[in-house]
Formats: C-alpha cells, sequence, structure tokens
C-alpha cells in the first residue's frame, strides 16, 4: 500500500440563488438553490494508513476530531465498506468555516472520492453521494462535482449549463460573522413559503436568497458587506451566510474590487466552474 501524501482539491461553492420552500416532518426545509462551483477552496492531504486508525495532522483549532468532517466522512467509508486499513489526514484550510461556502462539506466529499481511489473501495459516485448525504445536505454536489440546479435539501441535482458568455468571476467577501444555520432555519421571520419553480423559470428570473433578510437584520456586518458589494452589482449571500459574493464579466474587474475591499474584511476572486477541481485529481 501506498504511504505517501496526495493532495486533493475541496472546491467551494456559491448558491446564486436560494429560495426556501417549505418544511418537511423531520424539520429540515425543502429547497430550490443553484450551487455554483468555484475554482478555489481547501485542499485535503491523504495518506493511507496500515494499521486501520484515522489520524488527524495539525488539525483546525477548536475543531474536535469527532465533529470533524473530514474524520467523520472517512469513518463512515471505513465502516460501511468494510475497510481495514486507516489513513492520515492534513486539511489546508482556506475556506471560512460556516461561510457558507461549503467548506466543510466539499472536505467531507474530497475524503469520500479520494479514500474510494486509495483504499481501492471501488464505489461508483451514487453510493458514494447517498454516504455523502448522511453527513451533510452540500455533500452530494461536491461528491458528483458538477455546478448545479438543486432540489429537496439540496441532494436532487440537475447540471447547470454553463452561461454564453463563460462563467463569471466572482469577488467573494467574507465579513467575519459567525452565522449559524440552525438559527436562520429556525427564525420565526423566515420566508419559508416561496412557490416551487420550474427550473426553466428560474433561468429567467435570476432568484434571491430567502435567508438574506433574517441574516441581515441579525447580523449586521453581513448588512453592511452586502451594501457595500452592490456597488459593484447584483450582491448575494451565499446559503445562510455569512459570506457574500458579486459576480463580474473580467477577473481584473473583480480584483480591482477586492483591492478596494475595506480591511475588517477578507476576501478572494474564483471564477466559476462547469466541473469540480476534484474531478480531474480523482482518477
Ligand atoms: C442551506 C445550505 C445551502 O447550501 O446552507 P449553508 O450551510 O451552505 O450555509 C445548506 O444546504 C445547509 O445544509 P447543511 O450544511 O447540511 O446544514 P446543517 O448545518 O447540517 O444544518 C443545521 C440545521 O439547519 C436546519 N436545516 C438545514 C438545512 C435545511 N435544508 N433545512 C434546515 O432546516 C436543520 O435544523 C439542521 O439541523
Ligand atoms: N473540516 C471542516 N471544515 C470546516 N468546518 C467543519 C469541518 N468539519 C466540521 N465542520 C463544522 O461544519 C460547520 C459548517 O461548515 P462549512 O461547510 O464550512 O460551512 P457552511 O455549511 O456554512 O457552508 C462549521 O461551523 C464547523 O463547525
Amino acid at each position: 500500500m501506498a504511504s505517501s501524501w496526495s493532495a486533493w482539491p475541496a472546491p467551494a461553492k456559491l448558491n446564486l440563488f436560494l429560495h426556501v420552500c417549505g418544511r418537511r416532518r423531520d424539520g429540515y426545509h425543502e429547497l430550490q438553490t443553484a450551487f455554483q462551483l468555484l475554482d478555489y477552496g481547501d485542499v485535503v492531504e491523504l495518506r493511507p494508513r496500515r494499521d486501520g486508525a484515522i489520524e488527524r495532522w495539525a488539525p483546525p483549532a477548536g475543531l474536535a476530531a469527532d465533529d470533524d468532517l473530514t474524520v467523520r466522512a472517512a469513518r463512515a467509508l471505513k465502516a460501511e465498506a468494510g475497510v481495514a486499513a486507516g489513513a492520515d489526514i492534513r486539511l489546508r484550510k482556506r475556506l471560512p468555516a460556516g461561510g457558507g461556502l461549503g467548506g466543510g462539506s466539499s472536505d467531507a466529499a474530497t475524503v469520500l472520492v479520494a479514500l474510494n481511489e486509495l483504499w481501492g473501495v471501488g464505489w461508483g459516485v451514487e453510493a458514494l453521494a447517498a454516504l455523502g448525504l448522511r453527513l451533510g445536505a452540500d455533500v452530494p454536489v461536491f461528491v458528483r462535482g458538477f455546478s448545479a440546479w438543486a432540489e429537496g435539501v439540496g441532494e436532487r441535482l440537475e447540471p447547470l449549463p454553463e452561461p454564453a458568455g463563460g462563467w463569471p468571476w466572482y469577488l467573494v467577501v467574507d465579513p467575519g460573522a459567525q452565522v449559524s444555520t440552525a438559527a436562520v432555519f429556525a427564525d420565526p421571520e423566515l420566508t419559508r413559503d416561496s412557490p416551487p419553480l420550474k427550473i426553466s423559470d428560474l433561468r429567467e428570473e435570476g432568484g434571491r436568497n430567502d435567508c438574506e433578510a433574517v441574516v441581515r437584520r441579525r447580523w449586521p456586518e453581513v448588512d453592511e458587506a452586502l451594501a457595500w458589494l452592490s456597488g459593484y452589482g447584483a450582491a448575494r449571500m451565499s446559503g445562510t451566510g455569512g459570506c457574500c459574493f458579486v459576480p463580474f464579466a473580467e477577473q481584473g474587474q473583480a480584483q480591482q474590487a477586492l483591492s478596494a475591499l475595506p480591511e475588517r474584511w477578507s476576501g478572494f476572486v474564483a471564477r466559476g466552474v462547469t466541473h469540480s477541481t476534484l474531478r480531474g485529481a480523482a482518477a
């Protein structure tokens, strides 16, 4: 068995819009959204182990192993596929945790796809996506690895066609707000009855993020970031926040806006992609 490290990309996503269409009996909300994958994200380094242990190297501060989605993904695949081997996991974190960019979910998906190969499990993408859904609603889109329209809790996916002029460049801003997804979905003022639309309608309508009003009210720094970004175009929040973004046709325009970003926030420029950078890395 190979015992050297290999590096695997874990790209970010943006929710180009997010409609909350209802609530299921289990309390989860039915959504309609468009997941735009980006060419920017975390990197997960993995090294198979013979002794069966799942070990982290230099883990993110404050994230216990039992809560870490990379560890949970590795343990889940090991248990479900009956694998004897283990793995060392080293995460190079670039995406803000809990920022609405799906970093933790993408890390988990990358671990599933990579260990499926490194351990020689041989599962297909369907089985990996189903296992991923048990770890989080956003894991399947990263396992499948294409920008997508999504319904349900985000597990029913259909490819998002590339626009005629190519994918935009995005300026993504992290205003530093620690927004709890559970708190947003529990807020009594959340719009949770958006009429379900056909994907063809959504293409024309553009869509909005139903979580934005709640988050802007409770996290003023998100409100400020959206107001600042609106000076450049149609700014939106991603997921349940707090990261926000605005699209640009040209990379240079996005970089210029980034250079004007108020110092109290951080940000990056990335391009939308049709297929996840993980696809090229996996065999
Ligand atoms: C809404 C999205 C859009 O991408 O937001 P972000 O997390 O990316 O911001 C995701 O689907 C989030 O999915 P996921 O990452 O699995 O959510 P979790 O943090 O596990 O959810 C925390 C809690 O939020 C509520 N929740 C979450 C998702 C959903 N569709 N309906 C809900 O009601 C549930 O109470 C759940 O226990
Ligand atoms: N490897 C990980 N990286 C980031 N967050 C993680 C990881 N493992 C577990 N988490 C937990 O998952 C939560 C959601 O993380 P993330 O997917 O980055 O954000 P979001 O769901 O807002 O897009 C974090 O608040 C964190 O507590």
